[in-house]
This record gives C-alpha cells, sequence and structure tokens, in this order.
C-alpha cells in the first residue's frame, strides 16, 4: 500500500487507552510509556506541536490501591483516579525530563467544551502551554466529574481536544491495530485501512464495550471520529504496542485504520456542532429545512412547527426537519417561550406578539452548523 499523504503535519492529538498503559495486574506499563513518551519527545523535537491525551487514571488507582475489578461506583472511580492521576503524571514529568521535555497537567470536563467562555480559556491555555514548548498531558478531571458533566471517555475528549487547538491528526493509540469488519478474533475479521464516511455500516463494527479496563471500544472511537472529520482533521486508530507506531505513522506508513475528514467548520460552527450542550429542540416545516439546507439561510419564526425543552436566549438548540431527522445545531436568538408565542408568525409580527423585536431571525446562519 502507498504512504498516506497529509496535507499539513505541524500540530498532532496522541490518545492512549488505559488498557495501553497498564498490565492486567494494574500495575503502569512503564516499557510502553517510556516507548511513547520517547516518539513525542522526538517529533517535539522536530518541531511539531505534541498534546498528549492519556487515560490510565483509574486503572493505575486501582493497581496501587490493589482493587481488581473496575470499581462500579462514581464515588469509587473518583477515589481511585484520584490515586492513579498522581502516578500517571509523576511518570510522564519524569521520563520527559529524561529528554528534556515540561509536561503540564489539563484535566477537563464537559463543562470546558460546553460554555463557550470556558472553552476560549481552555484552548488559550493550551495555545499557549504550546507556544511556551510545554507538553500539555491532559485527561478528563474524574475527580470532580460526575455523570452529568462526564464526557465519560477519553476518545471523545481527544477528539474534542483535537478540535479545540486545530490539530492536523488525531492518532487514537489501543490494545488493537486499528478497526476490524467484525469482532476482533472472528473468523473472517479483517482490518479496514481507511474510512471515508461514517455510515449505519461502520457504526455497527463496534461491539459494545472494549476492554477489561478501557471505556467505551470501538464506539467511543469512530464517535471521536466522527467529531475529527467533521473538524477537518485526520484520524488514525492504532496499537499502541507496535514499535515506533507514532513516527511511522507521521510518516505516513499505512498502518492501523485511517479516517479521513470531511469539509472544515469554522471554529464558532464547530463549537455549535460538536461541543455545546444542547439545550433542547425547535422543529421546522419542509419549506424551512430546504431554507436552511439548499441555501443556506438564517431560520425565522414562519418555519417553526414546535419548541422543545426550556431554554434562553443564546443557548444552542437542535434544528429537526419534518422527517424526524436533526438537520442543524444553532444558538438561538430567542427563548423557548418566546418561540412559542412566536413561532409560524412572519417577522413582521414578532413586535405586535412579543410587545419587542431584537432580531428577525430564530436562528442567524453565522451561528448555524448543518449536519
Ligand atoms: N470492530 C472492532 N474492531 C476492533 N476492535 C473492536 C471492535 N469491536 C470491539 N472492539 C474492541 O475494542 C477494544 C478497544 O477499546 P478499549 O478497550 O476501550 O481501548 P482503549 O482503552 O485503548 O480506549 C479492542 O480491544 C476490541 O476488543
Ligand atoms: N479518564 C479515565 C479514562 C476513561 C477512558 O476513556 O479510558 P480508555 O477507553 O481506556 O481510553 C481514566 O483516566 O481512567
Amino acid at each position: 500500500m502507498e504512504n498516506r499523504k497529509f496535507s499539513r503535519l505541524q500540530r498532532i492529538v496522541v490518545k492512549v487507552g488505559s488498557s495501553s498503559l497498564t498490565y492486567k495486574t494494574g500495575k503502569l506499563n512503564i516499557g510502553q510509556i517510556e516507548a511513547l513518551v520517547r516518539q513525542l519527545s522526538d517529533l517535539h523535537n522536530q518541531g511539531l506541536d505534541v498534546l498528549l491525551v492519556t487515560s490510565g487514571a483509574v486503572g493505575a488507582g486501582m493497581g496501587k490501591l490493589g482493587i481488581k475489578q473496575r470499581p462500579r461506583t462514581m464515588p469509587e472511580k473518583q477515589a481511585a483516579a484520584a490515586v492513579g492521576q498522581g502516578l500517571l503524571l509523576h511518570m510522564y514529568e519524569k521520563i520527559f525530563a529524561e529528554y528534556g521535555l515540561v509536561v503540564g497537567q489539563v484535566l477537563l470536563t464537559r463543562e470546558d467544551f460546553a460554555d463557550r467562555k470556558r472553552f476560549l480559556n481552555a484552548r488559550n491555555t493550551l495555545h499557549t502551554m504550546l507556544s511556551m514548548q510545554i507538553i500539555p498531558v491532559i485527561n478528563e478531571n474524574d475527580t470532580v466529574a460526575v455523570d452529568e458533566i462526564k464526557l465519560g471517555d477519553n476518545d471523545n475528549l481527544a477528539a474534542m481536544v483535537a478540535a479545540l487547538v486545530d490539530a492536523d491528526i488525531l492518532m487514537l493509540l489501543s490494545d488493537i491495530d486499528g478497526l476490524y469488519s467484525d469482532k476482533p478474533g472472528q473468523p473472517g475479521a479483517r482490518i479496514i485501512h481507511e474510512i471515508h464516511e461514517i455510515n449505519n455500516e461502520v457504526e455497527a463494527l463496534a461491539g459494545g464495550v472494549g476492554s477489561a479496563v478501557g471505556t467505551g471500544g470501538m464506539a467511543t472511537k469512530i464517535q471521536a471520529a466522527r467529531i475529527a472529520m467533521h473538524s477537518g482533521l485526520v484520524t488514525i486508530i492504532a496499537r499502541a504496542a507496535e514499535p515506533n507506531i507514532i513516527r511511522r505513522l507521521v510518516a505516513g506508513e499505512p498502518a492501523g485504520t485511517v479516517f479521513w475528514p470531511s469539509i472544515k467548520l469554522v471554529n464558532k460552527k464547530r463549537w455549535i456542532a460538536f461541543s455545546a450542550t444542547v439545550c433542547g429542540q425547535i422543529y421546522i416545516d419542509e419549506g424551512a429545512a430546504r431554507a436552511l439546507r439548499e441555501k443556506g439561510k438564517s431560520l425565522l419564526p414562519s418555519g417553526i412547527t414546535g419548541v422543545e425543552g426550556s431554554f434562553e436566549m443564546g443557548n444552542t438548540v437542535s434544528v429537526i426537519a419534518p422527517d424526524g431527522k436533526e438537520i442543524a445545531r444553532g444558538i438561538v436568538n430567542y427563548a423557548s417561550a418566546e418561540i412559542q408565542q412566536i413561532m409560524g408568525k412572519q417577522t413582521s409580527e414578532i413586535t405586535r406578539v412579543l410587545g419587542y423585536k431584537d432580531y428577525d431571525e430564530i436562528i442567524h446562519r453565522d451561528n448555524l452548523a448543518l449536519e
């Protein structure tokens, strides 16, 4: 197979899963961590911007505490993560230091992506770290993240980080060398080398949860690849334990499974589409769906047939076509209670109905990210 050609390769996000960082005993796989750090340090020395998203806090904590089964309750997981995150960072700090590099710990939760101010703040911090030649070592802030604010898996976290910093490539390194056509180990299961579109068939390949310590298996890796593809970056799933895998992938060697990106969304639309919390639904008629999809228009009150959820102006909502499919997400100019009153009406009627008119559009096209 020919070598892959990347249009730009300046900034890379490498995510390593728990299964690759810890042994079955629960202890850290130091050899693996050393091999990863060595390659990342070398790429950093070549002038690439390198960000590491690392799992393994819960796994490492379990090892230290002598817990055999992955904890079920949230507080137990959090306690294990509190212990394990320290161990992990210590290890990275120590090994990167051997190569003369400095790391900085970044712990994120869903809220850091859902709130635009925090999103911009996180982006500034990461950009500043890169400009100061610091290697960001990123994980979810497991010790404070309860269910409601949890991303839950580091595949999605890594994709969101990659989109956040405008990376060129996202590598998801795991205990398996790529996405297989069937459950690995099944007769006839073979690796899929390239994916250009994530359709139902591709999604069906993700056979539930992954290894004993990992979270999400292939399902979350495919979700992550979807985010990355829509954000204009290449995703590769490959095996962490392959010798020199990161450097080989950067060199274009056709290992693992590559997901090629679709059109690049501008930053704000990307944030609307993938990071913002969806606070409600707006249902629209066929005419409005066509105007949005085919003509790139803003959403006006006249095309709206229903509203669900309670949201404020400035929140992100999903826009649903008559066939029940979500066709866009956007930031609303009016609260749900106001939209209830003006839906189906002409723009010229807004003032009469509400007593004021701040905007003509319910969602301006600049704040609308189409599917
Ligand atoms: N179609 C598939 N192709 C490859 N791996 C799959 C597939 N379906 C399920 N898996 C499982 O996903 C696992 C990797 O996911 P996970 O354990 O969450 O890894 P990580 O800890 O690296 O995130 C593999 O070990 C494999 O058992
Ligand atoms: N934040 C968790 C990782 C959760 C996770 O996604 O794990 P994995 O599927 O192994 O990447 C931890 O550090 O244990």
